[in-house]
């Protein structure tokens, strides 16, 4: 059993480091690599060199013909803005349960980088919590088929991902989805429906983010993006030289038939640091872009919480993934606090 009480790992130091990550930085443009994941079965080997390559890189990539049906994500889109749209009263029926990653939030994530609430609502579908969370057919027609139906395709390709992460870790090939068994009760991996809020009047307030600089705390995240709804931006090399204003960002341009994904802390941890956990945020929109409302649905590949993390070197103690969560959760707190 691993201590909760204990002093966290992820402590002070990246803590005091993440606090520098919300300044503007400087803009660049990196190429984020783009991998081909057609005729799988027959390329498997050459596409886990390329997943290796991006992950150990960058942490970034993206995934091309990737065999999850544009139809099925334009729906999931459909119904996500079908969703916001309501009144904020008919939201209010499913509030977020806290630590769970279940129900909707407005404007309420406040992260270490920035210290503002992201200027967004979110709607997090964790299946074991979903119960009393599902809009009926009245209040979104559809809404409930749809988002299981993508929950279950986006999970299959992040675990096809995962396969050839873990046989490059010398793990087995289905280790991963082993891990993050959707059939279990303490299933934690996330569909995220985003909406990051219009934004009608030119703003100078560069204290204000979509989504504040910050790494993700899951093994592997997908993000969905729509064409003319930019504002990813990317940060390859968390402990390099150039924090604050020295730091360079890349954008993502966005591409319907694309999905971008991330390696989390998770999976940075699982993997004895070889695979990079990369920050990135969603600045607000310049003078001059597209000022509109922005959707997007992310995908969090997080292991089930009784699963015990351990890489094959060694590097950290065993710790499950539950008590892994709870040190990440804490560290942020404990960075309010001294805030
Ligand atoms: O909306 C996006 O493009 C990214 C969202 C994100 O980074 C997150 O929710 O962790
Ligand atoms: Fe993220």
């Amino acid at each position: 059993m691993t201590d909760n009480t204990a002093t966290p790992e992820y402590g002070l130091k990246e803590l005091q480091l993440e606090t520098t990550f919300g300044g503007m930085g400087r803009e660049t443009s990196k190429d984020i690599p783009l991998i081909d994941l057609s005729d799988f079965d027959n390329r498997r080997q050459e596409i886990t060199e390329q997943l290796w390559q991006a992950a150990t890189d960058v942490g970034f990539f993206q995934l091309v013909n990737h065999g999850l049906k544009l139809d099925s994500v334009r729906d999931a889109f459909k119904l996500s803005e079908a969703f916001f749209s309501l009144p904020a009263e008919q939201k209010q029926a499913f509030p977020l349960k806290k630590g769970l990653n279940a129900g909707w939030e407005f404007m309420s994530q406040v992260r270490p980088s920035t210290r503002t609430a992201d200027q967004k609502e979110s709607f997090q579908i964790t299946l074991p919590h979903m119960d009393d969370l599902w809009p009926n057919q009245t209040v979104v027609p559809e809404f409930h088929r749809v988002m299981l139906d993508f929950e279950y395709r986006a999970w299959l390709l992040g675990m096809q991902v995962l396969s050839c992460f873990a046989e490059r870790l010398g793990f087995e090939r289905d280790f991963f989805t082993r891990a993050h068994d959707r059939r279990k009760p303490d299933y934690q991996s996330t569909l995220r429906l985003l909406h990051y809020l219009a934004m009608p009047e030119e703003s100078q307030d560069e204290s204000l983010w979509r989504a504040g600089a910050h790494t993700d705390f899951d093994c592997l995240t997908m993000v969905f993006q729509q064409e003319g709804q930019g504002g990813l931006q990317v940060s390859p090399g968390k402990d390099a030289e150039g924090a604050g204003d020295n730091r360079e960002w890349s954008s993502v341009i966005p591409r319907d038939d694309i999905i971008t994904c991330n390696i989390g802390d998770m999976l940075m941890r699982w993997s004895d640091d070889q695979l990079k956990s990369t920050l990135h945020r969603v600045r607000m929109p310049k003078p001059g872009e597209y000022r509109g409302p922005r959707y997007s649905l992310a995908f969090f590949c997080q292991a089930n919480k009784e699963v015990m993390i351990q890489g094959p070197a060694g590097k950290y103690p065993p710790i499950s993934a539950a008590d892994y969560l709870l040190q990440r959760i804490q560290a942020n707190f404990a960075e309010k606090k001294a805030g």
